[in-house]
């Protein structure tokens, strides 16, 4: 394995930890555990998802130190399901499956190809993942329900095209959050906004049908304009966590990409300069995230 690449996939595994406790700490969002509360998960909270995080960076060590020794892809792919299993036994339910995929696949995608641009990224996640589907079955799921129910793709169409919501929907969402509101924080959640437009998240269709991801869409739609024209959405989207309880719709595959999005934005250096840019307050929160 080249070195340099290496050191690349070494730094993003890094920053796509840290990018998922952003996720978890951005507050408040509809139906997913938050600083203030659990959302629509009777069997999640913040500690054990902090848990989880720890558990995927042990996951990202692993699969680095394969990498390191050039281990074939069934070696990664064994590793990556050795680590969902581990995090089910722990947890006794998914805290962040779509999330050791998704960091999995980037790792060693970019260890592959040391790209250095998005697009190319982009090509090597979507090659790999070709070659991963082909190694064999994945096993029954609440996803393989939802694309036999719903002809919906969820997380294996989105890395077979190479992950056009981190690529092509999340990246932009970003740079326009920051241009619009000039703000890290509110940049943050303008690119949930925009996942929730965009995203097939089988969570949500699990859940709720295609009426739970028409409400994403919605929801999605209407916390742009609103953090387009500048209004506060602080508000608005806790009234929407509660109706989202009262129904029972989550969306943990826009919370995954989210979570990896913050990543990529980190090792890309975004994140950080934007912050630093605007002198937001450390809080009081592991890493200085920002609660709003
Ligand atoms: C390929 C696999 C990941 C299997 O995928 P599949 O879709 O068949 O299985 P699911 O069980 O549905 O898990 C996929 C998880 O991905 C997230 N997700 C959903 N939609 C999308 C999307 N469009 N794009 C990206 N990601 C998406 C989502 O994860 C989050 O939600 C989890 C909670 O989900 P669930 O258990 O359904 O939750 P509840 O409704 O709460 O369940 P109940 O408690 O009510 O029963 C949470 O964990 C978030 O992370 C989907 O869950 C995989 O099996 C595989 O092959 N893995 C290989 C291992 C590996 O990583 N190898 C290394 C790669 S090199
Ligand atoms: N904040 C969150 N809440 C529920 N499920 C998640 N999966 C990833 N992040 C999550």
């Amino acid at each position: 394995m080249n070195l340099s690449h290496l050191l690349q996939a070494e730094e993003l595994a890094e920053a796509l930890v840290e990018g998922l406790r952003r996720e978890l700490y951005l507050t408040p969002k509809p139906g997913l555990v938050d600083l203030w509360d659990n959302g629509s998960h009777r069997d999640l909270d913040l500690e054990m998802m902090d848990a989880s995080i720890e558990l995927i960076e042990e996951y990202q060590h692993r699969l680095l130190e394969a990498l390191r020794r050039d281990a074939p892809l069934k070696t990664l792919v064994a590793i990556g399901q050795d680590a969902e299993v581990g995090m089910f036994k722990r947890f006794g339910t998914n805290t962040h499956k779509g999330a050791i995929f998704l960091c999995g696949l980037l790792v060693a995608a970019q260890a592959r190809s040391g790209a250095r641009e998005p697009a190319q990224l982009s090509a090597a996640t979507a090659e790999l993942a070709e070659e991963f589907f082909a190694l064999g079955q994945v096993p029954p799921s609440h996803g393989k329900k939802v694309r036999q129910r719903f002809g919906r793709g969820g997380i294996i169409l989105e890395a077979l095209r190479g992950l056009p919501a981190l690529f092509q929907t999340a990246l932009p969402a970003w740079r326009d959050g920051i241009a619009l509101c000039g703000d890290p924080a509110e940049a943050g959640f303008f690119v949930l906004a925009r996942l929730m437009q965009q995203v097939e998240d089988t969570t949500a269709l699990h859940r709720c049908g295609e009426l739970g991801l028409a409400r994403l869409r919605q929801d999605g739609r209407f916390l742009e304009a609103a953090l387009s024209s500048g209004r506060s959405v602080r508000q608005h989207l806790t009234l929407l966590n509660e109706e989202y309880c009262q129904m029972n719709l989550t969306m943990g595959g826009v919370a995954d990409l989210l979570g990896v999005a913050f990543g990529y934005l980190e090792y890309r250096g975004e994140l950080k300069a934007e912050e630093r840019a605007q002198r937001l307050p450390g809080m009081a929160l592991p890493g200085g995230y920002v609660c709003l």
